[in-house]
């Protein structure tokens, strides 16, 4: 069966893409080991089939990452929260891995492992309706402050708002797009795919009526290495 639209997990290893659509559709965490090449789940929204590919972070997989990306109607672009750098390596590295997904594809901003920070236990509080399956056992000597603040990922999806010369007005909010996460706990994972899924319909509706060809379409080709070379003129 042949899925009606893809959306592509990117970023540095160790962040938690496994888990987290482990978290989604397995509805557990467990025990992962570091992704070779890539992996997708289907999962079925209303009518229509989504694939969900989980892909490695490792450096000597980063190759295959523009593939995966082919014709993709979402990419989540995931780092960990106590890690400044896998944010810098989402733009660095992984931001020009989605050139080859779909002209109208949308952008979410993970960052996961909250449950690890000592903001936690007050973002629970005042998202009641987002308790995690568990309550936790909260250990205030193990959380750390937090690295990377929500405005870091604010500030890196207007950066790629610009990268893809694309509009604010014309594109959701980058509020609406940098998410929070915990595959640990579970927090905000629901709200996270679900809410992409819900944006991902247009996308395939749109898809669909233009034909599968329309992502590699030799015109649209054109029209990237022109904005291209007009960057640099
Ligand atoms: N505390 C905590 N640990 C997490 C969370 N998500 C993942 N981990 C742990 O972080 C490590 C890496 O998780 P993975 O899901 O394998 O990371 P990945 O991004 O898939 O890594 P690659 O496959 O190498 O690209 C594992 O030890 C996970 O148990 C989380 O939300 N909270
Ligand atoms: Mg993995």
């Amino acid at each position: 069966m042949k899925p009606d639209g893809k959306v592509v997990l990117l970023g540095d290893m160790n962040v938690g893409k496994t888990s987290l659509l482990h978290r989604y559709m397995e509805r557990r965490f467990q025990d992962t080991i570091s992704t070779v090449g890539g992996a997708f789940y289907l999962k079925q929204w209303g009518p229509y089939n989504i694939s969900i590919w989980d892909t490695a972070g490792r450096e000597q997989f980063h190759g295959l990452g523009s593939m995966y990306c082919r014709g993709a109607a979402a990419v989540i672009l995931t780092y960990d929260v106590n890690n400044l750098q896998s944010l810098i390596e989402l733009e660095d590295r992984f931001l020009a891995l989605t050139d080859t997904a779909s002209t109208d594809c949308i952008f979410a901003i993970v960052g996961n492992k909250v449950d690890l920070t000592n903001e936690y236990a007050l973002l629970l509080e005042t998202e009641e309706e987002n308790r995690p399956e568990k309550p936790v056992t909260s250990c205030i000597s193990t959380k750390v402050q937090k690295q990377v603040h929500l405005d870091d990922a604010v500030a890196l999806y207007k950066k790629i708002l610009k990268y893809k010369m694309l509009d604010e007005k014309d594109v959701p909010a980058a509020e609406k797009m940098c998410f929070e996460t915990s595959a640990k706990t579970g927090y905000k994972v629901d709200y996270l795919f679900e809410t992409i899924f819900d944006m991902v319909v247009p996308i395939i509706l749109r898809q669909q009526a233009e034909g599968p060809l329309q992502t590699v379409d030799i015109t649209n080709y054109k029209s990237a290495k022109r904005t291209k070379s007009g960057c640099c003129a």
